[in-house]
């Protein structure tokens, strides 16, 4: 792959929360595709030749006068991202039972072991959503399981699930970065995962599952969950998360008109992970 050149952004925000997660979510929202949160606030990441100027006239936290968001700019080439993340990437704990951290990171004591290389990828297990979900997937029993991860980033939670004893692992994810990405962790994790570049449309009704995990963003998930509803199994299970407490209402309506129940949620900082069943 060539050196892709990324337009950085390093944000000071004052107070930190919730300025920094909705910050997070606008950028999301516009195309910037990865977050380096810190004391101060955070710098987030996207592709030059995918920046316009205009995109921060759209950052409506930026005009909001309770928050003091102050930022610099500047070019940053692939490899020295993959070096400051390599500085601030501190391995983390999910429960008492499973770590996700890097190649270099000295080997806990967890049963499940996760190593991430996420490069530009987002899913290290720092984002309060990828927190949730993780915990969820260990709450839930996955022998024997066919699952998909939509949306999987670095391809932590599909991981995650054939750590766990899914018997057919399938991840998708729109970003070609990601795709490689993920593929290197699947192989660096020794797992049995197929991973997919593209979207919904990678969907269709000769492939079932058991479990279909999505952590991506509300507008998203309220688009493409019938999809996601079409190829679930009898008594499947949609873990869901990307989005505020507050968006829970819009998400379940199109859950069920799906005929997917509400079965649970958690919640970090605002932001929910929730489970619904057939
Ligand atoms: C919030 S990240 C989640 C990554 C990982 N699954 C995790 O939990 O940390 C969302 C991912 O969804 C991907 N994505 C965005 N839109 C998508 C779409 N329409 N279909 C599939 N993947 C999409 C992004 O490229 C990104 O990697």
């Amino acid at each position: 792959m060539e050196n892709t050149i990324y337009i950085e952004y390093s944000f000071t925000v004052l107070p930190l929360q919730p300025a920094t997660d909705i910050l997070i979510a606008e950028l999301g929202e516009v195309g910037f595709e990865s977050f380096v949160e810190n004391e101060t606030g955070v710098q987030a990441y996207i592709q030059k030749e995918e920046f316009e100027e205009g995109m921060m006239g759209s950052i409506d936290i930026l005009k909001n006068t309770d928050f003091t968001i102050s930022f610099e700019k500047k070019e940053i080439e692939q490899e020295n991202w993959n070096a400051t993340w390599e500085a601030n990437f501190n391995p983390i704990l999910v429960g008492e039972e499973c770590s996700v951290r890097a190649p270099f990171h000295e080997k806990p004591q967890v049963t499940y072991d996760i190593v991430i290389e996420p490069k530009m990828s987002f899913g290290t297990g720092h984002h309060e959503t990828t927190h949730m979900m993780l915990q969820m997937i260990i709450d839930h029993d996955f022998e024997g399981k066919s699952v998909l991860d939509m949306g999987s980033g670095t391809g932590v939670l599909a991981i995650l699930a054939a750590m766990k004893g899914a018997a057919n692992v399938e991840a998708i994810d729109i970003d070609n970065w990601c795709y490689h990405n993920a593929v290197e962790n699947v192989e660096r994790n020794k797992v049995q995962i197929s991973v997919f570049e593209g979207d919904v449309s990678l969907l269709n009704s000769d492939k079932m599952y058991d479990v279909v995990l999505a952590n991506i963003n509300r507008n998203i998930l309220i688009n493409d969950i019938p999809a996601y509803a079409k190829c679930l199994k009898p008594n499947g299970i949609l873990f869901v998360s990307g989005f505020y407490e507050d968006d829970i209402f819009a998400i379940s309506e199109i859950c069920n008109s799906c005929g997917l129940k509400f079965e649970k949620n958690i919640s970090r900082n605002n932001w929910v992970a929730v489970k619904y069943v057939f």
